[in-house]
């Protein structure tokens, strides 16, 4: 008896003397019920986890055989968790937050010509970047974004905020043929727009600077010329909104002879490093040519329902092989930063359009929210899926509400009935940037007193529009 006492001690130490020497030390070990990979060779693993270390996936298995195999001085664990990639909103104008709800049920045209472009015109600055840049971080990483696209103003201020907030963005400064926010009119913004390319390329791997022209109908075709080619000088993306509006396909068609595609097309424009918002009117050519071309599309849906832009082709897209990912647009057309509710809609509205329920099945739209959306914007190598050697971009989901429970398809949870309260953590680069629904790189009480003194600002200061 004493023997056999004796021999489980003598092995208990030697487990925690060399037993531990023998698993690899890593930063981080994240588990989840189910890990969610977008990865075909292991698409879900039951009762996983994931070892991190330098900011990136080292291992991926079930928790068992990771625990086997590494030791980790910081552990969440994963009891009634889903482990996925972090959510990619491929399309946004993030400071717009600050504009939510100040002009709805509007067409586009309505919305910005006569309310948005005159309010930015009166009080985007940089200080409303930098409250408006936090807020919307605040709210992207409750929701459990990693990655966005911010296609705004004065991107040296939004660049600073995503580095204090940990998230990963591309920055893409907008430029336009009339003025905006600072610059008289497209040579001024344009100028600033490739300077801060310069000078943010290869900066800090989480910012990713980019080139923004801002549509066929307000930048003429001179000015697009030179924008792809410095996207191509500083081999940075370059996005656009593109046939967003029936209205814009003939207004391009009247200008210029062609629809807004193969505009594009005309000017030698397309091509991969290239992703467009929206493209709610391409016909059928126009589709083959960016499949060819290899120009990534961001689907929008709740803006294009609420500014009743229409419905993008996205089966049509999907099926001709665009890397198709999903975007919020800004919160004055959405009103939310919300990725769930644009998974949930593209998973709704095109069975509905088609009357076709197979149409997108719930795997495709998780699928466009996460690897689609990087593929679309290039960074397929680094963020999207869960895979060895990828940067550590995961999010948890918690599993126990009233609403996911029980369960039987967790795809199926996923896309049509978990929200945005149900992400539990968010982490980046391997930082966890919230756990347990506690963000911890944003001091969000300061910046909702902050938000709250811009709005009564907004409010007392707005002048009518026309
Ligand atoms: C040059 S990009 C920034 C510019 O775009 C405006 N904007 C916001 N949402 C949309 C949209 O859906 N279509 C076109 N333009 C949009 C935003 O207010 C900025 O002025
Ligand atoms: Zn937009």
């Amino acid at each position: 008896m004493l023997i056999a006492f004796t021999g489980q001690v003598a092995l208990a130490q030697y487990n925690y003397r060399w037993g531990n020497q023998h698993r690899q030390r890593v930063e981080m070990i994240v588990g989840g019920d189910f890990v969610v990979t977008m990865n075909d060779a292991q698409p879900v693993i039951k009762n996983g986890a994931v070892a991190i270390n330098n900011g990136k996936i080292v291992a991926l298995d079930t928790e068992d055989k990771i625990l086997a195999a590494y030791r980790a001085s910081k552990r969440l664990p994963g009891e009634g968790k889903v482990l996925m990639p972090g959510l990619v909103n491929g399309h946004s104008h993030t400071a717009m937050v600050l504009f939510r709800g100040l002009a709805d049920d509007l067409s586009l045209q309505d919305w910005l010509q006569n309310y948005i472009f005159p309010a930015e015109g009166q009080f985007v600055n940089e200080n409303f970047i930098r409250v408006g840049e936090t807020l919307a971080c605040w709210e992207m990483i409750s929701g459990g974004t990693t990655t966005f696209v911010d296609m705004y103003f004065k991107p040296d201020v939004a660049a600073r905020v995503v580095e204090r907030c940990g998230l990963r963005a591309v920055i893409a400064p907008s430029s336009i043929d009339f003025p905006s926010p600072g610059f008289r009119g497209w040579d001024d913004a344009f100028a600033a727009a490739v300077d801060f390319v310069k000078r943010w390329k290869g900066r800090n791997p989480r910012i990713i600077p980019a080139l923004a022209p801002h549509a066929p109908y307000t930048v003429s075709p001179e000015h697009l010329t030179q924008a792809i080619q410095a996207a191509r000088q500083y081999d940075v993306p370059l996005t656009i909104h593109l046939a967003e509006t029936q209205t814009e396909v003939q207004d391009i068609q009247q200008r210029y002879n062609a629809t807004p595609v193969q505009h594009l097309e005309n000017l030698g424009f397309l091509e991969s490093r290239v992703f467009a918002a929206h493209v709610v009117w391409p016909n059928e050519s126009e589709i083959a040519l960016m499949a060819k071309r290899g120009v990534g599309v961001i689907h929008n849906p709740d803006s294009n329902l609420k500014l009743a832009s229409g419905f993008a082709p996205v089966p049509a897209m999907v099926q001709a092989g665009i890397q198709v990912g999903l975007g919020t647009d800004g919160a004055a057309s959405n009103n939310d930063l919300d990725m769930w509710e644009a998974i949930r809609l593209t998973a709704l509205i095109h069975k509905g359009k088609s009357l076709d329920p197979t149409t997108l099945p719930a795997k495709t739209v998780l699928r466009m929210a996460t690897l689609g959306g990087a593929e679309a914007l290039g960074l397929a190598d680094k963020i999207g899926a869960i895979k060895v050697g990828l940067q550590a971009d995961l999010i948890q989901v918690d599993l126990t509400s009233a609403h996911l429970t029980p369960l039987y398809d967790v795809i199926s949870h996923l896309v049509y009935a978990a929200k945005a309260q149900d992400v539990d953590t968010v982490i980046v680069d391997g930082q966890v940037l919230m756990s347990e629904r506690q963000v911890f790189t944003v001091n969000t009480e300061q910046i909702r007193r902050e938000a709250i003194r811009i709005g009564e600002q907004i409010q007392a200061e707005l002048r009518p529009s026309n």
